[in-house]
């Protein structure tokens, strides 16, 4: 067999961990989420184990899948992160089905303070990252929608990456992904997929929500997932739906309508690197003049 270049110079100093992957399969959940926590979670259960079934290396859930998403429902629905029962599921899940598990977002409560969090499992079922909602999703459009997270949530302040055998992935929540600076602190830190778990409405979901996802595929030249839940319109909060994958080109390569379904795809990382190499803003800014820095 041929080596590569780089191996035949520096066999030692270059070779690449045995389990790093350029390639993987990505399953990304759209699921209906209603007001029984328990039917929430066990749906979510059965849908990793269905996608493991269907091929796929890791799995994710959408923002507030054990938990109607309204910011009545928080303080109920709220979870100590990792030892309550819904992480204790998805620990196990992501156990028995031996794959990564993004787990979309869950109230989390700590000691009095409440948070959107995501919490990420590997295959093993250990907790991998835990990231909560940086921020946090007020907006007031007059006649269509007023919504105040920071009435009952308090504000996550940690960029958050983890390591999936050899790519690294950030995490953001919804409305995080309007916020350009995070994207791009991601992208620097190495990320080659951004996974947002977010449930917009019907009134941002269609002028914004494929917008958002393909710009900062295209701002920082790397895949972009968003994890929605199913729409439900008996809901005092009506989701878009819409969950999809975005590649290095700022290309959508699914997307789901309002039902519940599952994008199974493959995220492949020399896309990245194909794109970057090809068209190289990442070398050419001129930080010399502005910057994106990271305070925290
Ligand atoms: N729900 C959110 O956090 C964000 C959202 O709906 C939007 O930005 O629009």
């Amino acid at each position: 067999m041929c080596e590569s270049a780089t191996d035949a110079v520096h066999p030692r100093f270059f070779r690449k961990p045995e389990h790093y992957v350029r390639a993987f399969k990505i399953a990304l959940i759209q699921m209906s989420v209603g007001p029984d926590k328990a039917k929430n979670v066990a749906a979510a259960i059965s849908e990793i184990h269905k996608a493991k079934e269907k091929g796929a290396q890791l799995v994710a859930l959408p923002e507030c899948f054990n938990s109607p998403y309204g910011t009545k429902y928080f303080e109920e629905y709220a979870e100590e992160v990792p030892s309550g029962s819904t992480c204790r599921a998805l620990s196990r899940a992501a156990a028995e089905a031996g794959v990564c598990v993004v787990g979309g977002t869950l109230p989390e409560r700590c000691g009095h303070a409440l948070y959107n969090t995501c919490t990420v499992w590997d295959g093993s079922g250990a907790l991998v990252a835990t990231y909560r909602k940086m921020h946090l999703f007020d907006i007031d459009i007059p006649n269509k929608i007023t919504f105040k997270e920071s009435e009952v949530l308090s504000a996550g302040d940690q960029i958050t990456t983890f390591d999936y055998q050899g790519i690294k992935i950030g995490i953001g929540i919804c409305y995080d992904l309007r916020f350009i600076e995070m994207s791009h602190l991601m992208a620097k830190q190495g990320c080659s997929l951004l996974i947002y778990p977010g449930a917009f409405n019907m009134t941002t979901g269609p002028k914004h929500w494929e917008l958002l996802a393909r710009a900062r595929a295209n701002d920082e030249q790397l895949w972009v997932a968003l994890v929605s839940p199913a729409r439900d319109t008996t809901a005092g909060y009506v989701a878009w739906g819409h969950t999809l994958l975005v590649d290095p080109w700022a290309t959508v390569v699914d997307q789901l309508g309002e039902a519940p379904g599952t994008i199974m795809a493959d995220v492949d990382v020399n896309l990245v690197e194909e794109v970057r190499s090809q068209i190289p803003i990442r070398v050419q800014r001129r930080t010399d003049i502005y910057d994106t820095v990271h305070k925290k």
